[in-house]
Order: structure tokens, then sequence, then C-alpha cells
């Protein structure tokens, strides 16, 4: 598996050698309707006997666009590359999204990174847009596909418990507490990597970019290299302690904490 950063310039000439089949969003998360999405764009590069790739961008839009510049993400982008690369994304290309990326036209970014980059086949969600002011859509990509000669697969809505699975909903589950329903959309339960640290007290520092619960107690796992434990994480806006119980079978080092559920009980050793 292959990533490749792209910053984008005028004239800057980006290529691919070989035809791809290439999904594009931004898929924070990889949630259940992005893993479907990029499911089918494997399904159809297998059948043409093509690669597979992906093309994202980092950061968020929001970040550049309404200077959103501390934004939190279910998925920091190594989370969002490693779930993407474990469908089986022969090559990512990350696209710095910045103000001179913003400015595309729609028209331009399908010249220069559909046709530029040799996708012949294009594989986005029913609400995908692109371009200056998000003025692309999907009519707009196939409005271009015969003249430019590329193919466009366009994946329907997908939905659980009659709601459209999206990472704006499990964003709104992650800050109201109700963790043990992410598993629903997000096809696991929401986890979150850090680092343990023995000094000067034994500490979990969080990686800054993830999205914090709502402040609580959390029933947790912890993964540490090939163990699990179980315990309670006390969650306080921007900082997390460990339950003590936990904390005595951990070593320092990197661990990675999956949330289970809000914890009913509220007078846990942390
Ligand atoms: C070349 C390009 C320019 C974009 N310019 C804007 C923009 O001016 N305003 C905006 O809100 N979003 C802009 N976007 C972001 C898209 O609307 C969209 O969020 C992004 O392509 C990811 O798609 P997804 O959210 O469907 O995953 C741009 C995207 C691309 C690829
Ligand atoms: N439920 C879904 N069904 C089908 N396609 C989807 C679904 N959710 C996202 N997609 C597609 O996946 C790609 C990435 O989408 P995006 O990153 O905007 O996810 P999202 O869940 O819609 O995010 P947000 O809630 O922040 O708008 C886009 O092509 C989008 O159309």
């Amino acid at each position: 598996m292959e990533i490749e950063y792209i910053t984008h310039s005028l004239d800057a000439v980006i290529t691919m050698s070989e035809h791809h089949v290439m999904a594009l969003g931004f898929f924070d998360g990889v949630h259940l309707g992005h893993q479907s999405l990029l499911q089918q764009a494997k399904a159809i590069a297998k059948k043409e006997g093509v690669k597979f790739t992906v093309m994202t961008f980092d950061p968020h839009p929001h970040e550049i666009i309404k200077r959103d510049t501390d934004r939190r993400y279910i998925t920091p982008l190594d989370a969002k590359l490693e779930r993407i690369a474990a469908i089986g994304a022969d090559k990512i290309f990350v696209v710095k999204f910045n103000f001179s990326f913003a400015s595309l036209p729609a028209d331009n970014f399908i010249q220069k990174y559909i046709v530029g980059l040799n996708a012949k086949h294009v594989v986005v969600g029913f609400d995908f847009t692109f371009g200056h002011k998000a003025q692309g859509d999907v009519d707009y990509l196939h409005h271009f596909s015969k003249e430019r000669s590329y193919e466009v697969t366009v994946i329907s809505k997908q939905t659980r418990n009659n709601q459209r699975i999206s990472s704006t909903l499990i964003r709104k589950l992650i800050s109201e507490g109700d963790v043990h329903r992410i598993p629903h959309y997000l096809g696991k339960h929401y986890e979150i990597s850090g680092c343990l640290v023995e000094s000067p007290i034994q500490a979990f520092h969080i990686h800054r970019k993830y999205m914090m619960p709502k402040p609580g107690l959390y029933q947790v796992e912890i993964l540490s290299g090939t163990k699990t434990t179980m315990g309670y994480l006390r969650c306080d806006g921007e900082s997390c302690q460990l339950s003590s119980s936990a904390l005595v079978s951990l070593k320092s080092g990197e661990i990675t904490v999956k949330f289970l559920h809000q914890s009913l009980i509220q007078t846990v050793s942390v």
C-alpha cells in the first residue's frame, strides 16, 4: 500500500502511470456508509483488473473554510489511513486542503485530479461535492464523463435504523456520550489512541486530534500490545484518567481505548 501526499499548485503535474478505480471523499471515521462505498470501489477495480485507489483530503475543509482550526476527528489522519488500508486500497492520495485547493473550480478538479491522475472510474456517494464553493456534484461528474473518458459509480444512501449513516451522526453520539450506539453506524466501538506515561505521575496522553466524549465515566476496553484489559476512563473535557485498577496492570507505551458504554456507577477510583 502506497500513500502519496499532494500539495496543490497550479503548475505541478500529478499523474499515475496506470489506470485505476478511485473512491473520493473525506471519510472521517470510515463508517459503514464509507465502508460500503470503498468495498464497491474495490470490487469494481478487481473486476476491471486495475488498482483500487482512494483520494482523501486533510485537514477537513471546515478547518480552512470555516476557520474551525481546533477541529477534532473520529479518526485523525493516521487512523483514517489505517482503516482505508485495511479495506484493501492499493494507494491513497492525501490532498492537502488549503485555500489554493479550495479555490479550484470543479471543472479544473476533474481535469487535474481525475483525468490527469489517470482515474478511469470514480466511485462517490450520492451527496459528494467538490470544487470551489462545493459547486461540483454527482450530476456534474456525470456531465463530463463521456467527453473526458471516465466512468462514474454513485453509491446510494446507506442507512441504519432509518437514519443516514454519517460522520455528523457519529460525532453527535460521541459528544452526547451515547457511545454504546456508535457500533450501529461505525461498525465498531469508538476508540482513541494515546500514550501511557510514567512520570511525574502515571497518565494517559491522548492524541490531541481525537474527539473527546461528553464528560463522564465510561466502561472501556484497553488494548496494549496484544493484551486487553477492562477498566474505567473518566473524561473531563480535555483530559482523561484511567481507573487505578486498570493502570496497575498496564505498562507505559502506546494504548488504544475502546468506549463501550457510559458507566452506571459513578464511584470508581481513578
Ligand atoms: C477542489 C476542491 C475545492 C473545494 N472547495 C470548497 C469550497 O470552496 N467550499 C466548501 O465548502 N467546500 C469545498 N470543497 C470541499 C467539498 O465540498 C467536499 O467537502 C470534499 O470534496 C469532500 O467530500 P465529502 O464531504 O463528500 O467527503 C472542495 C473540494 C475540492 C475537491
Ligand atoms: N450513508 C452514506 N451512504 C452512501 N454514501 C455515503 C454515506 N455517507 C457518506 N457517503 C459518501 O462517502 C464519501 C465521503 O463522505 P463524507 O466524508 O462527507 O461522509 P459523511 O458521513 O457524509 O460526513 P459528514 O457527516 O461530515 O458530511 C462521499 O462520497 C459521500 O457521498
